[in-house]
This record gives C-alpha cells, sequence and structure tokens, in this order.
C-alpha cells in the first residue's frame, strides 16, 4: 500500500498576509554589487537604496463567501477581465481563447506593444497585493477542512497532482501527503499529471524548459511504474477550465482525495482555489501544500508583522527560523508501493499508459539532443549534480555546456571543491564555479531542502549556518536562500508578476522602443564582448552564470534603455531554469525597480564587468569565436584597444551605444521617471 508517515507530511498552513507592505529601511546586500560606477558620500560608502514606497492604499482581505458555488468559482478564474497575470502573444492557438475574446491580441514579434499589454493598471496591481491569492487559496481550503463531513467512502484512490515544479519523487511533500491519505483509508495513489499549453504560453515558457520537463516525466513515469502507481497525462487547452478537467479526471479513477503542492505564480493560485470549490463540492478532499521553499511563504516577517522587502534582515530572520524549527528541513517520507492488484481502471492505465507526447505544441526543443547531454533529466542526475558541486574541482572546460553537468573528467577534491571556493569563485563565469542546479531545482527535480541538508552534512556543521559569507558552502546557503526570498515575494506583492515594479514610482520612467537594438541584445551582437559572451551563453546553453546574467540585464535596462519586461520575457522563453520569481526578482533587482533594489545611480560598466566576470578571457573567448585569439584587455573592448582596419577583419560588431551616454541618460530618465 502506498503510504507515508504522517508526522513528517509537513502540512504548512499561511501566518499572515498583511494588508500593507513593511517600510524596511534596513540595509541588504545583493551578490556582487560592490564593483558599479555610482555617487558616493563623503564618507566614500555608496548611498543606500532608496526604500520602497507601496501602493498607496490597501484593503482588507475580503473573506471568500463560504457560500461561493464551484461554478461561480470557476467563472471568476475564467473571467478574461479578471487581474490574472497578463498573458503573452504567440499563436492562434485555441488556448488563447475565452469565450470568445482573444486574450492575446498582439501579432507575434510586436514585443514592445505586447509586452504593454502584460503590465497591469496599478489599481488591479494594488487590489491583488491587498488580498493575494496566496491567502485566499489558504481560506478555501480551511473551509474546506473545516466543512468537511468525510469523502465518498468509496472512493478508488487517492490523487497527486503533480505539476511542472515538484517532478521528483524524493522528498515531495504533496506526494508524501497522498501516500499517507492512501494508506489510512487503504487506497491506491493515482499520479495525474496535466499539460496546459496556455498557461506556458501566458507564462512565456521557453521550449527547453517544457522539453526538460517532458524528459523528467518520462523518467518518473518509470519511477511510478516501479512503484505500482499508474501515470495518467492529458492535454487540456483551455487553461481556464483546468480545475475542471482535473475533476473530471479524479471523478473518472474514482478519487477520494487530490493533493499537490502550492505553486505561487497568481493565476496558478487562483486555479487551485477553484479546485479546491469545485473538488470540494463534489466531495473530494484537497490538500495543497507547501513545498517550493524551504520556509513557508508568509512566515519570514518582521517584528510588525509585515512581510520583508530587504533581503539582509529576512535572511537573518531565514535562517533563525530554519534554525529553530529542524522540520524546515525534514524529509517528506518515502513512499511505499502501491498494492499489486490495484482496481481494473488503475490497473489497465498501469498496462498501458496514456502518452507523453515527444513535444506540446508550439513548444517544439530543436536542440532537445543537445539539452538532454548539457542537463539530463532525473533525480539521480540532481543529485550528482549536487554531489560534485560539494566534492570535485572547477573545472575550465565546463565553461560552456561542453558534455554537459555529468561530463566526465571531473576531479574529486573536497577541500577545494566548487562549493569549497564558492565565496571567492562564485563570479567567476570563466568556469562551472556554481553548482549548475538551477534547471533541477526550477523544475522540482531536486528540492531545495535537500541541497541544504547536503550542505550541512558536506559542511560537518550540525544545523544550517549562513552567516559567514567567507565559507563557501555557506555562502551557497545564502543563495539559495534568494530562491526563497524572491518567491515570498512574489507570494506578498503578487503585482510584480504582472508587469507591476515593486517601486511604483519607476513606472514612469521613459523607455526607448528600437527593434533593432533588442534583436542585436537577443542575438549577442552588441559590441560588448562580455553581454555578448552571455547571451550567446544563453542560446547555446539554454542556461547563463548569474553574474554574466546581471550584466546582460544590466545592459539591457541601463544601456540601451529598453524596458526590462522585454528582458524578463526573453529569458523566460530562453532558459531551461526559467522561473517567475526568480526571473522577475533578478530583472526588478537590475533595474532598479524591486524590492532592496540595485541603486538606479550604480551602473555597471561593461567592459570593466567583463574583466572582473571573466578574468582569464576564456568564457568571452568560448562563447565569442570571432575574438578567440586576442590576448589581454583587448579581448573585454577590441573596438577601443585595436586600430580600425584591424577590428574590421574580426568581423565583430562596434558596440552599439556608447555607455558614457547611455549612462547619463539613464540616470536622468531615473530621476525624473517620465522625463527625456
Ligand atoms: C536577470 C536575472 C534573471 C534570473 N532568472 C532566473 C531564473 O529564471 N531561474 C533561476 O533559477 N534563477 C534565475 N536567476 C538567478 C541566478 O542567476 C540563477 O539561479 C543561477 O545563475 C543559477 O546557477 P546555479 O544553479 O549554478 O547557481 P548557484 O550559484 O549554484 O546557486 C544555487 C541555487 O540558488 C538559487 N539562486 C542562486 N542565486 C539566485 C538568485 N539571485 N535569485 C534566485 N535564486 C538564486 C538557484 O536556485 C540556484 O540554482 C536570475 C538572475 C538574474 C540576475
Amino acid at each position: 500500500m502506498a503510504r507515508a508517515t504522517r508526522s513528517s507530511t509537513k502540512q504548512t498552513t499561511l501566518t499572515q498576509y498583511t494588508t500593507s507592505p513593511a517600510k524596511d529601511k534596513a540595509n541588504g546586500r545583493h551578490k556582487a554589487e560592490s564593483d558599479e560606477e555610482g555617487p558616493k558620500h563623503a564618507n566614500g560608502k555608496r548611498r543606500a537604496p532608496s526604500s520602497s514606497p507601496p501602493p498607496s492604499k490597501r484593503t482588507r482581505p475580503n473573506a471568500l463567501s463560504s457560500k461561493a458555488s464551484p461554478t461561480a468559482a470557476a467563472n471568476a478564474l475564467a473571467d478574461p477581465a479578471s487581474e490574472s497575470t497578463p498573458s503573452k502573444a504567440r499563436s492562434s492557438n485555441p488556448a488563447n481563447k475565452v469565450g470568445n475574446v482573444d486574450t492575446h491580441p498582439n501579432p507575434p514579434g510586436a514585443d514592445a506593444p505586447v509586452v504593454k499589454d502584460k503590465i497591469a493598471s496599478a489599481g488591479a496591481g494594488a487590489r491583488v497585493d491587498a488580498d493575494p491569492p496566496v491567502g485566499r487559496l489558504e481560506r478555501a481550503l480551511e473551509e474546506h477542512r473545516k466543512g468537511w463531513k468525510g469523502g465518498r467512502g468509496r472512493g478508488e484512490c487517492v490523487v497527486y497532482w503533480m505539476r511542472m515544479e515538484d517532478m521528483r519523487l524524493k522528498d515531495n511533500r504533496a506526494l508524501s501527503l497522498a501516500a499517507s491519505i492512501a494508506q489510512e483509508e487503504s487506497l491506491p495513489i493515482l499520479a495525474v499529471f496535466l499539460f496546459s499549453p496556455g498557461d506556458y504560453e501566458a507564462h512565456d515558457r521557453s521550449p527547453r524548459r517544457i522539453d526538460f520537463m517532458l524528459r523528467n516525466l518520462r523518467s518518473l513515469r518509470k519511477s511510478f511504474q516501479e512503484l505500482n502507481i499508474p501515470l495518467f497525462t492529458a492535454s487540456h487547452d483551455q487553461r481556464y477550465s483546468l480545475p475542471k478537467k482535473l475533476v473530471e479526471v479524479c471523478d473518472e479513477f474514482g478519487a477520494n482525495a487530490v493533493c499537490a503542492n502550492v505553486e505561487y505564480e497568481v493565476d496558478e493560485l487562483r486555479r487551485d482555489e477553484s479546485v479546491v470549490r469545485l473538488a470540494g463540492g463534489k466531495g473530494i478532499r484537497c490538500e495543497f501544500v507547501h513545498d517550493k521553499c524551504v520556509v513557508k511563504p508568509g512566515l519570514v516577517l518582521t517584528k510588525e508583522g509585515k512581510p520583508y522587502t530587504v533581503y539582509s534582515p529576512w535572511l537573518r530572520n531565514w535562517i533563525s527560523i530554519v534554525q529553530s524549527d529542524p522540520s524546515n528541513l525534514e524529509c517528506a517520507s518515502p513512499i511505499q508501493a502501491n498494492p499489486s492488484s490495484l482496481p481494473s481502471k488503475l490497473d489497465k492505465l498501469l498496462k498501458n499508459p496514456t502518452p507523453i507526447p515527444d513535444h506540446i505544441p508550439g513548444f517544439e526543443c530543436k536542440d532537445s539532443d543537445k539539452m538532454s547531454v548539457f542537463w539530463p533529466e532525473g533525480e539521480e542526475v540532481a543529485a550528482e549534480v549536487l554531489r560534485r558541486f560539494l566534492h570535485t574541482k572547477a573545472r575550465k572546460e565546463q565553461l560552456g555546456g561542453g558534455k554537459g553537468v555529468l561530463a566526465p573528467g571531473e576531479v574529486e577534491d573536497a577541500k577545494h571543491s566548487r562549493a569549497m571556493k564558492y565565496s571567492d569563485a562564485r563570479n567567476d563565469a570563466d568556469k562551472d564555479s556554481s553548482s549548475r542546479l538551477s534547471p533541477y531545482l526550477a523544475s522540482g527535480v531536486i528540492s531545495a531542502r535537500e541541497c541544504l541538508r547536503q550542505a550541512v552534512a558536506f559542511s560537518g556543521r550540525k544545523k544550517l549556518e549562513a552567516s559567514d559569507r567567507s565559507d563557501g558552502v555557506q555562502m551557497w546557503t545564502q543563495e539559495v536562500a534568494w530562491r526563497d526570498f524572491y518567491t515570498h515575494i512574489l507570494a506578498a506583492f503578487p503585482r510584480v508578476s504582472m508587469g507591476r515594479p515593486f517601486l511604483e514610482k519607476f513606472n514612469d520612467v521613459k523607455w526607448e522602443v528600437d527593434e533593432e537594438k533588442l534583436q542585436a541584445f537577443k542575438d549577442g551582437k552588441t559590441g560588448y564582448p562580455i553581454v555578448d559572451a552571455a547571451m550567446r551563453q544563453c542560446k547555446e546553453m539554454g542556461w547563463m552564470h548569474n553574474r554574466p546574467r546581471m550584466i546582460a540585464a544590466s545592459f539591457l535596462v541601463k544601456d540601451l534603455m529598453l524596458d526590462w519586461r522585454l528582458g524578463e520575457r526573453y529569458f523566460m522563453q530562453s532558459f531551461i531554469d526559467g522561473d517567475l520569481a526568480s526571473n522577475n526578482g533578478g530583472w526588478q533587482w537590475t533595474a532598479s525597480t524591486g524590492t532592496d533594489p540595485q541603486p538606479y545611480f550604480r551602473i555597471f560598466h561593461p567592459t570593466n564587468q567583463g574583466e572582473k566576470a571573466d578574468p582569464s578571457g576564456d568564457y568571452i573567448r568560448h562563447f565569442v569565436p570571432e575574438l578567440r585569439h586576442l590576448k589581454g584587455k583587448v579581448i573585454y573592448a577590441p573596438s577601443e584597444h585595436m586600430p580600425a582596419a584591424e577590428f574590421k577583419k574580426l568581423g565583430y560588431p562596434a558596440p552599439i551605444v556608447d555607455h558614457k551616454f547611455a549612462r547619463e541618460r539613464a540616470l536622468r530618465r531615473y530621476k525624473n521617471p517620465g522625463s527625456e
């Protein structure tokens, strides 16, 4: 019988979603922030980030009426005029249609207008922040639990609804919970995965991310089969009616209960709220549990009980919560196999599984073979990627995709491993200095808890410590915490995912509209070698080292003066590790519009940044072959250092913008949003 120990199936509930954000004046730091240009105070210190003005008025959350009918809830979710995450244009895919209203009115390629359409109004943003969807889901669950009078009594299974952010069997809270309910009710587990192209489209999912999802799902199907657990798959085009589809599947297989891990994007939370009402109305027990973050969003609060908006004090609080409550890092109970004899429908499904397609139409991954080498799928792979980070040395030949994250030739050396050297080397893009776990964490192929448990065990400490930035492992722990931080921000201030800047005062910053420059940026042809190497790494690997991500993002926003949302979107559409919270957080930090952002007057110099991020120049040489014969400093700014005729022979573009001019323009426009 599939089962798990209930005690370790952590089922956390929301503590508080406040009605006004903190005016947190504490001075937080983002990684690698000290080498930008910018005015200094007389004491030599750079100015602290400006504090973050909240949307002016917030109202108390409206408790959802317990009398709301399932249909009403479903209709509310399906209302195209509701403040859901705005969508992008892709095609005439029927998924774009809600009733007769086309939710994606712009033709593909018209990037600038599409981004405009993705921006919710200030009012809509403030309203969604005032009553965040995660709180609404929690309240719906509470009502559901209170009103629960037992299920159908004669159900045939318990459904674990897997989604694209929790693609693992190990340390999976919703799966463990499903297993424990199944054990109590003496029922088998059924795993369900519903493909939702409309959601992938609305969230700018990249074909590589979708391909990675499909590859992992195939690997998981085998693991499920070994446990006699059938996996049901189906594709559903109308994303707003996905809750209905799920409940139909539950009905078809006679499910008593359905369990899933919470996803923190606005649309997903609204969808799940609808699932609770629809399924509850049919006598199906519903459980959504917190799993993505180490500490549940809503738990790390200021003394005033408000969400933090600055990283450093948030981190201190986060660490003390993790240290004082070991259950935060506890592994969810392993599940056991289903009984050998299954109800006939499940038995049939186990023997004749529903298909996992090669691709999802509209998301064909042209370089799937290459991606499978760079980023192989599966839980064992993720575990080995983590092990190598902790135990093996950095390699120059691994700066690109090479033979992938599991390329042979690794050198075991726990004393000088990438983790041990992380404090000093994490910003070096010219070798594999970081873990490269982000694709696995973003798809939930490994849990953040597991990463931290392994890091603690490796360090020989008894508990998580993360205060010492000179200690590689502790420093890395703080990076994993950024993932929690940005998810907490998304949960508490959901408007950030609706195109709204966290610092509303920067909403009016004037952006350029320049398709040619945008294209040059995407193609890695800006004439700034470090930016071009970064953008070509993105094209080549579907991934980028963190430092080049920051440099490239800064170049788009502050040098080209193009809307940060264009870059946010392009990264999501390109990366295999696309995660809405981290991507949005990274872009808003760089654009100086986010929580605890890079102050607007500190502008990366793309040439100096090249020298810092790529001290050997090998990163540029690898990704920009036109420059592979250049030696010394010339590689960071060839047009400046070489005679014009020599430079021309390289076949490499001259800079598409003058940095000095661009810097002054950015300072002007940020200082007085709305002005030229
Ligand atoms: C503009 C921009 C966009 C970004 N978009 C994404 C994205 O879509 N998905 C994504 O996972 N990360 C994103 N990041 C964060 C970061 O760049 C990547 O997580 C990191 O480069 C992944 O490499 P790694 O796994 O080797 O990281 P490591 O340095 O080994 O860190 C370990 C893990 O910690 C987490 N992490 C580290 N730094 C950050 C950070 N600044 N913010 C959030 N999480 C972090 C990641 O899960 C990462 O895998 C973005 C950063 C910027 C500046």
